[in-house]
């Protein structure tokens, strides 16, 4: 059963990813971040290939894309905060943007 994130692993999870332009949601246990990419089609290619990691985890971004700009807010409804499958997300977006 997914939890919310521990004080603990707040420290030492969701750290890093605020040092990655990662920032928390004002008034809400959430994370976000934009992505900024050359085009809508490299916009739009990055986000199919988050929603191939997202449905294959079960867990599902809140994101708004206006042409080469995407706005990804992650939280995890079911617990109403942030858990970590939230950081485990963030991380896989931040190295599929990076390209590696
Ligand atoms: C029924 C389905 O398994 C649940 O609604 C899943 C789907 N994707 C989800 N995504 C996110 N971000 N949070 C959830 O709690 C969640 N729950």
């Amino acid at each position: 059963m997914t939890e919310k994130l521990s004080d603990t692993a707040r420290k030492t999870t969701l750290e890093p990813l605020l040092e990655h332009g990662w920032e928390m949601v004002e008034g809400r246990d959430a994370i976000k971040k934009t992505f900024e990419f050359k085009n809508f089609v490299d916009a739009f290619g990055y986000m199919t290939r988050v929603a191939i990691w997202a449905e294959k985890w079960n867990h599902h971004p809140e994101w708004f894309n206006v042409y080469k700009t995407l706005d990804v807010t992650l939280s995890t409804h079911d617990v109403g905060g942030l858990s970590s499958l939230d950081v485990k997300l963030a991380r896989k977006m931040d190295v599929l943007y990076s390209g590696d």
